[in-house]
Formats: structure tokens, sequence, C-alpha cells
């Protein structure tokens, strides 16, 4: 047998992270983030700007002794610049990402994981769990604004958990809406403007690579829930400070959102909660306002992640 760790790539990501496994954990490392039982150490994220070519390199480590998780993702995300043809393509995808994975006791690397999976699906997982706590009692229609990696996996996981009755989409190019509304199993209604999508919307989600506002306050229905996802640059912009200063404002990280969250370093905004501090004491969900919350991802949601891949991919390669 080689010494050499195994890659496991998107594929057996995709396998092995399914929701009903992930999101107990992910509810458990965020409750311990948050203070619960403790034994989570993570570092705000280190970014290294590529600035001649409008990129980011970000490296996370986290370390959790509950779940027994040591991992660092490297995470690369490019600004997606509009290409000078509307109709142009962008030639790569705006972010890429790998987790290594260390086996605690020794330090040892145990294997390198496809981390866009990984990332796709534990920030959708982890908007689920805000919506689940925050969204209004009669939550019915669904808006999703951006139709990249991000869009299409929250579209998954909110099928999987929640039951809207419809979903409004837009995106800054309409035949990438479209082309999304095409390929997805569920009635999609593509929206020709943000505004339109977001009216009478009982839970939006912002995707975008935005770097100015796109969701506006004044479109907000009252008592409605955002999972605001992108504009993870402290001067980068998804949200508008009417929106940001007159919400019930949840993060998944104090520190971090203070330090990389544009929407909440320009507008002043004060944080309410951690989603943490929510999970584990219910009555700070006050889900009769109109709440955001602003997720800038955490390593310990990528470090459980990999850690739920690799011993079930191992415990499965084992029975062969
Ligand atoms: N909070 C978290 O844990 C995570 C957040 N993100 C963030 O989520 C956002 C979406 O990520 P992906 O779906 O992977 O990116 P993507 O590149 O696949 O999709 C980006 C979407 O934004 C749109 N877009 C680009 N520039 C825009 C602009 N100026 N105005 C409006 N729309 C614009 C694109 O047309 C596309 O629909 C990014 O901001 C990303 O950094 C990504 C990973 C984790
Ligand atoms: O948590 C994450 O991996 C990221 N958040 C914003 C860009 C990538």
């Amino acid at each position: 047998m080689s010494d050499r760790p195994p890659f496991l790539e998107a594929e057996v990501v995709k396998k092995f992270l399914t929701c009903t496994a992930l999101i107990p954990l992910l509810k458990t490392a965020l409750i311990n983030f948050s203070g619960g039982t403790g034994g989570i150490i993570q570092p705000v994220r280190t970014i290294v700007p590529v600035a001649t070519y409008g990129g980011f390199l970000g490296v996370m480590p986290a370390y959790s002794a509950t779940d027994d998780a040591l991992a660092t993702k490297v995470v690369t995300f490019y600004e997606n610049k509009r290409p000078a043809d509307e109709n142009e393509t962008p030639a790569f995808p705006s972010h890429h990402s790998t987790v290594l994975l260390f086996e605690p006791r020794n330090g040892i690397l145990k294997a390198v994981l496809d981390g866009n999976v990984i990332t796709d699906r534990r920030t959708a997982a982890v908007s689920a769990l805000a919506t689940e706590l925050l969204k209004p009692a009669a939550a019915e229609v669904l808006c999703i604004l951006g139709s990249g990696s991000q869009a299409h996996s929250h579209f998954e996981v909110f099928m999987e958990r929640f039951s809207f009755k419809e979903l409004k989409l837009w995106s800054r190019r309409r035949e990438k809406a479209e082309q999304f509304a095409s390929t997805v199993n569920a009635k999609v209604q593509v929206c020709a403007t943000a505004r339109e999508a977001v009216t009478d919307a009982d839970v939006i989600i912002t995707v975008t690579m935005a770097t100015e506002p796109i969701l506006f306050g004044e479109w907000v229905k009252p008592g409605a829930h955002v999972n605001a996802v992108g504009a993870c640059r402290p001067d980068w912009r998804e949200v508008d400070d009417n929106l940001m200063q007159n919400c019930v404002l949840y993060v998944d990280s104090r520190e971090a959102a203070l330090k990389e969250s544009g929407d909440i370093v320009l507008s002043g905004a004060e944080i309410f909660a951690e989603l943490g501090q929510v999970l584990k004491e219910k009555k700070l969900a006050l889900a009769e306002k109109t709440t955001v919350f602003k997720s800038v991802g955490l390593a310990i949601e990528d470090a459980v992640s990999a850690k739920l891949v690799f011993d079930s991919w191992s415990a499965a390669t084992t029975n062969e």
C-alpha cells in the first residue's frame, strides 16, 4: 500500500457529504464554536491579495477536539470581472479550494480533498440552519440572487430541507438565470430585476460576486429572512445600509464578520448574535423580525465536512 495520502475527488465528496449526515455535525460545531463545550481552535483566516490579477488566497485552519478533526482549507477567489463581450462566459470558475485533513494524534496528513463541493455544500447547509431558525412562520416564497455555484448548492439544499411554494431567481446575466431554471427539477420564475425577485419573498439568499449593494432594504418584506452569503471582503457589499441597520443581524463568527464583511464594517450595523448561540438558545431566534444572517464561511465547517467524507470513504473502502 502506498504511503501517499489519498486524493478524494469531487465525485467522492459528493457521494459522502449528504445533508442528512452533514447538518447535525455543523450544528454541533457551530454551537461549540460560539462557546458551547468549546474545544474549537480557529483563527480568522489569513487572506493574501493577489492584486495584480484581482484575486485572493485564503488559508483556513481549524481544530475541533470534540470532533477530533484537524484540517486546513486553501481557497482562492478571483473577482469574476465581467467579460468585455456580454455573451462571453468567464474562462474559469471564480473559486477553487482544496482541504488538507490531518490526523490530530500525530499531525500526519491523512487525505487531500476536493474543497469545491465541501465549500458549496457546507455553506448552503449553514444557510439552511439559519433559515430554519429565522424564517417567518409561513414562508412560501424563496428568492435567490445569483446563479453560480453557491446558487446551485443553496437551491439543492433548500429544496431538500424546505417546501417553498414559489422560487424566484435573478442573475446579472439573464441567460444564466434561464439556464439555471432549465436545468433544475423545479418551477423557477426568472426575474428581470433583483427588485422583482425580492418583492414578496419570505426568504432571500444573496450569492453573488457583487462588490456594491444588489439588495436594498426598501424592497424587503418586513419579517423576511435574508442569508447574505457573498461580499466577504471589508470593502465589498451585497446589502445596503438600510437593510443592514434595520434588521436583527446574525453572523457565523463575530470576530471574522467584523474583519471581513463590508456589509457590516461599512454600514456599522450591530451584530445581535452568532448562529451558534441561537442554535444553542432558541430564544435568540427573533423570527418575527426582519433578520439577516451574514455568513463569511468558517474553517471549522470545512474541517468537520472533510472528516465526515474521509471517515465514510474509509469505511466504504475497507468494506469493499
Ligand atoms: N459565506 C461563505 O461561506 C461563502 C461565501 N462565498 C461567496 O458566495 C458568493 C458566490 O460564490 P459562487 O457561487 O461560488 O461564485 P460564482 O462565481 O459561481 O457565482 C457568482 C454569481 O455572482 C454573479 N455576479 C458576479 N458579479 C456580480 C455583480 N457585480 N453583481 C451581481 N452579480 C454578480 C455572477 O453572475 C454569478 O451569478 C461569492 O461572493 C463568494 O465569495 C463562497 C463560498 C463560501
Ligand atoms: O468560506 C469560504 O470558503 C469562503 N468564503 C468567502 C470566499 C470563500
